[in-house]
């Protein structure tokens, strides 16, 4: 990892879910390819890229079945409570329509409605991902959505990973494909023979995923750019070097793209995070991935105080912060741009990837300066509608008219005073 000590112009930005344009162009062609030949392209990428070759990827119950009977009954009580943990945090995001009575029996209201069908991800190239079974499944069942499906791309064996299927069981989610990467994102955005097609797709993946939710807007919605995890650590003298180290390799691990900053007023303590993080590297199980996340993507750097760090911070917009320093409370309420907040040195960033009950899809590459982790709202849609009585169109009627003609819209103008001609008005 680099020692940097922060300049005067505080601006960090990662620039990275563009892509390069070999990525993008290898994603593009995929999509184009399942747009014209459905199942067969899906078929021919997952032996591409995933080695398996399935005459029928969609789950089957059978292997719902299997996968039930022959799970560990603790870590199911542990995704379970991790469920309802996610569940009591998303009740809370439910919001009810309104309505607004006006004058003479008129008036406006807000339904909310949840969006018919929507197409979650839930990645599985390098690791299994129940955890995004949770994070994804919840906050569409809260918003009431109908149809859930599951993409996610199937091991060599032509299976997906139990704990996935025990997830998505224990949520009651049976429509689930075992396809991965573009693929998965194109099947879902134009549909193929097998799988019909969402109106919305959400989740997180790798650089392929990414880039190919980011094409397929606007046929279809999607959530956020939710692509390789980031991580920053905003600390002081406080912290302790070790844990600092484990929390950023806690995400590097996930993706040698992942990325993990320390942002710090102690030259102490970044002296230390640098050796430590060496030191736990050695003998990690995903050490060659989390290795390259650090060398391509770690980053110390100093500030000369906390109101610069936070400043480099709010630059920065990462999608998990952790803030491990004295008055944490406090300075994490200065942070305007970050996925998620973690305070203090018990809020570790897995406590939330797993359990605590905040959505761990969060947005990537500085976008959280715009951009939420996924919620209730992602899942629904908000309907205006209008009731005029007639006294309050007769009112009013005039005006429109006079809006109308102002923009020039004579039609416009016409259709309002229309309910008048009856009455030769
Ligand atoms: N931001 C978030 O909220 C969040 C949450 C969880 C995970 N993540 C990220 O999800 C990602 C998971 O990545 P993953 O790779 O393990 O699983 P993945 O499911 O995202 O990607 C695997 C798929 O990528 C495709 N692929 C692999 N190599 C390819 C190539 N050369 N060309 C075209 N397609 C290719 C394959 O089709 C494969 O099925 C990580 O980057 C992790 O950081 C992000
Ligand atoms: N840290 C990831 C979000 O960037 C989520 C995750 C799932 N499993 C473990 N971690
Ligand atoms: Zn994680």
């Amino acid at each position: 990892m680099k020692i940097t000590k922060l300049t005067d112009a505080i601006s960090l930005k990662r620039q990275l879910e563009g892509g390069n344009e070999e990525q993008l162009k290898t994603v593009r062609q995929v999509l184009q390819d399942v747009r014209d030949n459905g199942d067969e392209a899906v078929r021919k990428y997952s032996e591409m890229w995933d080695g398996i070759s399935l005459s029928d990827f969609r789950v089957s119950q059978e292997e719902i079945d299997e996968a039930v009977a022959g799970f560990d009954p603790q870590l199911k009580q542990d995704l379970v409570e991790a469920a309802e943990n996610i569940r009591y945090y998303h009740e809370a995001q439910k919001r009810d329509g309104y309505k607004l009575p006006l004058a003479d029996g008129s008036w406006l209201s807000q339904r909310i409605i949840p969006l018919d069908a929507v197409g979650l991800y839930v990645p599985g190239g390098s690791a299994a991902y129940p955890s995004s079974v949770l994070m994804n499944v919840i906050p569409a069942q809260v918003a009431g959505v109908e149809r859930i499906v599951i993409t996610s791309p199937a091991g060599r064996d032509g299976l997906l990973p139990s704990a996935v299927l025990v997830s998505a069981s224990i949520l009651g989610i049976s429509e689930i494909y075992k396809v991965g990467g573009a693929q998965a994102i194109a099947a879902l955005a134009y549909g193929t023979e097998t799988i019909a097609p969402v109106d919305k797709i959400t989740g997180p993946g790798n650089i392929f995923v990414a880039l190919a939710k980011r094409e397929v807007f606007g046929e279809v919605a999607i959530d956020m750019i939710a692509g390789p995890s980031e991580i920053c650590v905003l600390a002081d003298d406080s912290a302790f070097a070790d844990e600092v180290a484990a929390d950023l390799l806690s995400q590097a691990e996930h993706d040698p793209l992942a990325c993990a900053v320390l942002i710090t007023t102690s030259e102490r303590l970044a002296k230390e995070v640098k050796e430590e993080v060496e030191k736990q590297l050695t003998g990690l199980p995903r050490e060659e991935i989390a290795r390259k996340s650090i060398e391509n993507f770690g980053q110390i750097y100093i500030a000369e105080n906390i109101d610069r760090a936070i400043e480099a911070v709010n630059s920065l917009a990462p999608e998990h912060l952790e803030v491990i320093t004295k008055d944490a409370v406090d300075i994490s309420e200065k942070i305007r741009h970050a996925g998620a907040v973690f305070i203090g040195r018990y809020s570790s960033e897995p406590v939330g990837d797993y359990f605590a009950g905040t959505n761990h899809v969060l947005p990537t590459n500085s976008t959280a300066r715009f951009a939420s982790g996924l919620n209730v709202d992602d899942f629904i849609k908000r309907t205006n509608v209008v009731y005029y009585s007639e006294k309050t169109w007769e009112q009013n009627a005039p005006k429109i008219a006079r809006l109308a003609r102002m923009e020039g819209l004579e039609g416009h103008a016409r259709a309002v005073e229309s309910r008048g001609w009856s009455k030769g008005e």
